[in-house]
């Protein structure tokens, strides 16, 4: 494959002032698509996120046997989503019995390579699951372990006991389920894959995470309030412990939200150029880790207001430094901040950072490093120290975070190239053109400087 075409990013000569719309939420999207799979009924997704992370939960499910359909919606990103559930045939219940020989691809999708074996299990078939190269060093462990203790067979290509992706899981038809105990401190993701299947394990679940404090749990309340949301009966009444009742899943009809982790930086924009971003429709209540954004932002130098549904953010005349725990896979737009920043920050409680799209405490350290900022790696985190950057070439990792990291920087440092801003399509790939827009500029115009920045310039789907 050739080297990807480094992409110039564009410098904000001038404050933007934009109100732009985001695309929907890549959780609650492959939540919903999982659980969709294994209703009662035919359910429907209106404007849900269409990207890499959500084509690939919408291939796998299409592998295991549940039909999905793109149908018009008024979603401003593209179609709705018909989803019939894996029908029993496929899950080795019928006459037919069973799917055979299936393979799934992951690509780098947390959410895919997690939630879905617990589904595979659920399935009569022999279901090879793998992914993009540096899928394969994320940390897998624990769902695999999990999935043996609760009755289920696990093989890796050389026939020996899995680890991490690739891996064979031999599902037939059912999983006796019970108590099993994890050590989730690497990723919530592995508690939400087992919550999400559970109520379909013969015993239903009850999970036990012992060891180091679980991270993201916003996304695992997420897990919880959608499970009930569709009727299963969830116990979360214990710190670390969740006990899924087995019954059916409603099928249902949701509205995706946008995605708030994705509307970071065009929030980030604000504060990079002093300037005014609007988001519209923001939820008024939701279980985002992005709803964040409206404490972490104040912290940083902006005025943050929530107005009739209207997300307002500011930009002060300079960003603050801060210390901030647990900002989840909202700390790449964080730190991309902090590095712009006039006094020090430090973020922590993201160490299971190490085990995302890439080790993204040491992806920040060498690209804050190397356009020389002040970075420093510590056990759970970043200090980011004021120095001021120069351009250069913000390398990628295959992380949109990342990418995504290096726009924010091109807004305010001369010469800022990112190496590759197509990995924006993990989870948004029209950002590109949105960040064009955002600043007054055609996608034509990508890389010069946005000297007029449009007011009141609105961004939707490209
Ligand atoms: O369940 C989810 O949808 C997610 C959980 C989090 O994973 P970690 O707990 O591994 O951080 C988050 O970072 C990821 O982007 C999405
Ligand atoms: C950690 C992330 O993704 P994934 O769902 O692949 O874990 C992320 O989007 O920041």
């Amino acid at each position: 494959m050739s080297a990807p075409v480094p992409w110039p990013a564009p410098l904000a000569r001038r404050p933007v002032d934009a109100t732009v719309t985001v695309p929907g939420s890549k959780s609650l999207t492959n939540r919903y698509l999982i659980l969709a799979a294994l209703a009662e009924g035919p359910s429907r997704l209106r404007a849900p996120l269409h990207s890499r992370d959500s084509a690939l939960m919408v291939a796998a499910l299409r592998s295991l046997g549940a039909r999905v359909r793109e149908v018009a919606g008024d979603g401003d990103f593209g179609p709705d989503l018909e989803i019939t559930p894996i029908p029993p045939e496929s899950r080795g219940l019928g006459s037919s019995g069973g799917l055979g020989e299936v393979a799934i691809d992951c690509g780098l999708a947390g959410t895919v390579m997690r939630f879905v074996p617990p589904l595979a299990a659920l399935s009569r078939g022999d279901i090879a699951f793998d992914g993009d190269p540096h899928a394969r060093v994320r940390p897998m462990g624990p769902v695999i372990d999990a999935l043996e203790a609760l009755g289920v067979s696990l093989s890796s290509p050389d026939g020996g006991r899995p680890t991490s992706l690739p891996f064979t899981v031999h599902g037939t038809g059912s999983v006796p389920g019970g108590h099993v105990v994890v050590d989730a401190s690497g990723s919530s993701q592995f508690v939400s894959a087992l919550l999400l299947a559970g109520a379909r394990f013969d015993e239903g679940l009850h999970l036990e995470h012992v060891g180091k404090p679980v991270p993201s749990l916003d996304h695992i309340a997420m897990t919880v309030s959608v499970l009930r949301e569709l009727g299963v009966e969830v116990d979360d009444s214990v710190p670390n412990h969740w006990i899924v009742q087995p019954g059916p899943i409603s099928a249902f009809d949701v509205r995706i939200e946008q995605d708030l982790s994705n509307a970071g930086p065009f929030l980030a924009a604000a504060l990079a150029t002093r300037g005014t971003v609007r988001i519209p429709n923001w939820p008024e209540h939701t279980t985002q880790v992005g709803d964040s954004w409206r404490e972490i932002l104040p912290k940083l130098g902006a005025e943050v207001t929530l107005d009739g549904g209207t997300l307002t953010v500011r930009g002060g005349q300079r960003i603050t430094g801060a210390d901030l725990a647990e900002t989840s896979e909202l700390a790449p737009t964080v730190a991309a901040l902090c590095a712009l920043a006039e006094t020090p920050s430090r973020l922590t409680g993201i160490a299971h950072l190490r085990g995302h799209e890439t080790d993204r405490l040491a992806a920040l350290v060498s690209e804050i490093t190397r356009l020389g900022g002040d970075a420093q790696e510590t056990a759970d985190g970043l200090i980011i120290r004021p120095a001021p950057l120069h351009g250069g070439l913000v390398r990628s990792y295959a992380d949109h975070r990342m990418a995504t990291a290096g726009a924010v920087w091109g807004l305010a440092v001369e010469g800022i190239e990112v190496e590759d801003i197509g990995t924006t399509s993990k989870t948004m790939p029209e950002f590109p053109q949105m960040w064009a827009r955002m600043l007054g500029q055609s996608a034509g115009e990508q890389g010069s400087s946005s000297d007029a920045p449009v007011p009141n310039e609105t961004v939707k789907a490209p």
